[in-house]
């Protein structure tokens, strides 16, 4: 899609830019699996990440943190009351939080626990494609797991649905990341394929976006398409350098760490798709 010279570039460089001069606490509750790249993505963009997820410490840390990052990936039955425990104090205290309703259509268990979490009004979910299908169905189906089996641009409707519903900002990953709040849609067009060949991309750019609504919360939308075109742009970059997957994952937290306003002014393409 030809890119056009638009508002898109400065307002990512301004989040990022927020991101790096706030250092915001953002409280990861995510799967094992991520807890590496999570942490690591935060900290080179800036943010100041902290993985605590023990129900007992919620009282205490929760008030104390910018925004709250939950991720259902290795969801386990002790693990659900935290998750709700946070989302809810977040909610409570006008705390930005954001959901990653990861698998949400591989069982019953997950996608109630799913349908639960956005019952406590998430900021934003930020999903693949088959993730916000069955999220916005509310149903469970033929599922590849973690891997979406749908195009991002597939989703389109269900996420302006689950919008509408929720209240929340709907992201669905992809070739384009898609953005909507249920009435105005655009797409992200950064990024490369193999970054999906690396697993927790989604979980990490997940939280990248509850760093950006930490310093921006009264526009989350546009937190929300800023964080994916940066990572997006991460991945190009990196993938410059890069000789596979593995040495994507290290160049792509160098290239965000080093991310200037001229890349991000000249490679930032997120256009209406409504
Ligand atoms: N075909 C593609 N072209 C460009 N970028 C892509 C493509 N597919 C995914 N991405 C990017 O890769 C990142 C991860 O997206 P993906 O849809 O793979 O998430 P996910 O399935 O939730 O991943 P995980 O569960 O492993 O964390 C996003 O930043 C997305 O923009
Ligand atoms: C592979 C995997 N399994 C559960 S969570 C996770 C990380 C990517 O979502
Ligand atoms: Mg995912």
């Amino acid at each position: 899609m030809e890119k056009e010279p638009n508002e898109w570039g400065p307002k990512a460089w301004a989040h990022l830019s927020a991101v790096r001069a706030q250092s915001p606490l953002i409280q990861c509750i995510t799967n094992y699996v991520s807890m590496d790249l999570v942490a690591n993505t935060l900290l080179s963009a800036g943010a100041s990440p902290a993985m605590l997820h023990t129900i007992e410490e919620i009282p205490d840390f929760t008030p104390h943190v910018r925004a709250l990052y939950v991720n259902v990936g290795t969801l386990s039955a002790n693990w659900l009351p935290s998750m709700k425990a946070a989302a809810q104090l977040a909610s409570q205290l006008g705390k930005p939080w954001v959901l990653d309703p990861v698998a949400a259509g591989a069982s019953g268990f997950r996608l109630n626990a799913c349908l639960e979490l956005v019952q406590l009004k998430p900021t934003v979910i930020r999903g693949n494609a088959s993730e916000i299908i069955a999220l916005s169905r509310a149903s469970v189906g033929p599922t590849k797991g973690v891997d979406s089996s749908h195009e991002s641009m597939d989703a389109m409707e269900a996420a302006r649905c689950l919008a509408e519903a929720s209240g929340a900002i709907v992201a669905v990953s992809g070739a384009v990341d898609i953005v909507t709040d249920g009435r105005r849609v655009v797409g992200a067009h950064n990024g490369v394929p193999m970054m999906q060949k690396i697993t927790a991309t989604g979980c990490s750019v997940t939280a990248l976006i509850a760093a950006f609504v930490a310093v921006d919360p009264l526009h989350a939308f546009e937190a929300t398409a800023s964080a994916l075109s940066a990572y997006g742009i991460a991945g190009e970059m990196g993938m410059s350098m890069a000789k596979g997957p593995a040495s994507l994952r290290m160049h792509m937290i160098d290239c965000l760490h080093g991310l200037d306003q001229a890349a991000l002014l000249s490679r930032t393409n997120i256009t209406a798709l409504s």
